[in-house]
């Protein structure tokens, strides 16, 4: 569906490196990085707003690098809405079919049905909601049939009743076989939505593949900390035992290969005990105890290295853990992530 090969965008103070990337038609890929990674940049680019410097750009087999906008069969949707304050809801939506030779009523019906725009067809955006507003820009985006739809983090601005919403209305679009690219900062987001992923950090490609590939096995430090992986830390090892620079000794696991490395583990696979549980764990300080939504972070002190484990209030509960108490922590070996030293940009 889409295919970029060698796409690359030179600006004063900003360089998308070259990259090659690969959509499937009807798939839900999710594009994710830090701010000003080049995201916007990229979605902007296919769409035919922003000018390339190199490579080339096929939608369904047809190469558009040279095309209109509005030749390109893209639609694509802000966080920020971009509603014409001065339209209502039912011209906001018809706004794009005056490119496109007019829309017909039918599918226009449906797209207000989907969408749940009915009752707000006269009203003006200004007195919307967040939730209705990019209900609405969604409307007028898909009224002009595209084949391709590109979200630029539409759920960012809305509460989370709204993003739930919002959420399953991109579910239904795809179910109904549309090809969707999404930005999001939210891996939750990606992992409730998504099928693959892109991982763009400072206008580099950094990894493309199946969200749960992305999520357990990042290909490099700087991935693993974008996909939540909190502990990271570097250690010599020589027979799947770790030693830290301070000197501290961890048992990772038998499979680790020897020598120095970065190591990564998620913070749900920290295990945590009030009594020593087998040789592999170890006493740590309960450093805080930070509520995240409906979990919570147990900060640790292991001697120099901090980590995060995370757990369910009923286990925080059961454990019945509090600050500067000491508990014993063990990682799930198949939990553990090598990557190559000397990284930059990572601890
Ligand atoms: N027209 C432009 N001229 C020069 N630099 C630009 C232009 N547009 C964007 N940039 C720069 O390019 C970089 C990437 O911008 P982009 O908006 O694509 O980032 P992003 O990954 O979408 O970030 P965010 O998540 O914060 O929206 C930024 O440093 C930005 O300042």
């Amino acid at each position: 569906m889409i295919r970029l090969a060698g796409l690359s965008i030179d600006l004063p103070g900003f360089r998308l490196a070259p990259l090659d990337l690969e959509v499937e038609e009807g798939e839900f890929f999710m594009l994710v990085g830090p701010s000003g990674a080049g995201k916007t940049l990229l979605l902007e680019a296919i769409a035919g707003l922003q000018p390339i410097s190199g490579g080339t750009i096929a939608l369904d087999g047809r190469d558009v690098t040279v095309l209109p906008p509005e030749r390109r069969r893209v639609a694509l949707v802000y966080q920020d809405y971009a509603l014409f304050p001065h339209l209502t809801v039912a011209q906001n939506i018809a706004y794009g079919l005056r490119f496109c030779g007019g829309g017909d009523r039918a599918h226009i019906d449906g797209l207000v049905d989907l969408l749940r725009l009915g009752h707000l067809l006269d009203r003006r955006p200004l007195t919307l909601s967040g939730g209705e507003r990019q209900r609405t820009a969604l409307a007028r985006a898909l009224a002009v049939r595209p084949d391709l739809l590109l979200l630029d983090e539409p759920l960012a601005a809305l509460d989370p009743l709204f993003r739930e919403e919002i959420q399953s209305h991109l579910r239904e679009l795809h179910g109904q076989g549309l090809t969707l690219l999404m930005v999001t900062h939210d891996f939750g987001e990606v992992l409730s939505l998504g099928q693959r992923v892109a991982v763009l950090d400072e206008g580099v490609l950094q990894q493309v593949g199946p969200v749960e590939e992305v999520f357990r096995r990042p290909v490099n430090g700087r991935v693993a900390s974008f996909v939540g992986m909190k502990n990271l830390f570097r250690a010599v090892v020589s027979a799947g035992e770790g030693r830290l620079d301070d000197g501290k000794r961890l048992i990772l696991s038998p499979d680790v290969p020897d020598g120095r490395a970065l190591f990564g583990i998620r913070p749900e696979d920290v295990e945590l005990c009030r009594e020593p549980s087998g040789e592999a764990s170890f006493p740590c300080r309960v450093e805080a105890l930070v509520p995240r939504g409906a979990v919570f972070d147990i900060v640790l002190r292991f001697g120099t290295l901090r980590l995060v484990a995370q757990m369910a209030p009923s286990r925080l509960l059961d454990l019945a853990l509090r600050r500067d108490e000491c508990v014993w922590a063990r990682f799930r070996p198949a939990s553990i992530c090598r990557f190559p030293d000397g990284e930059v940009g990572c601890p």
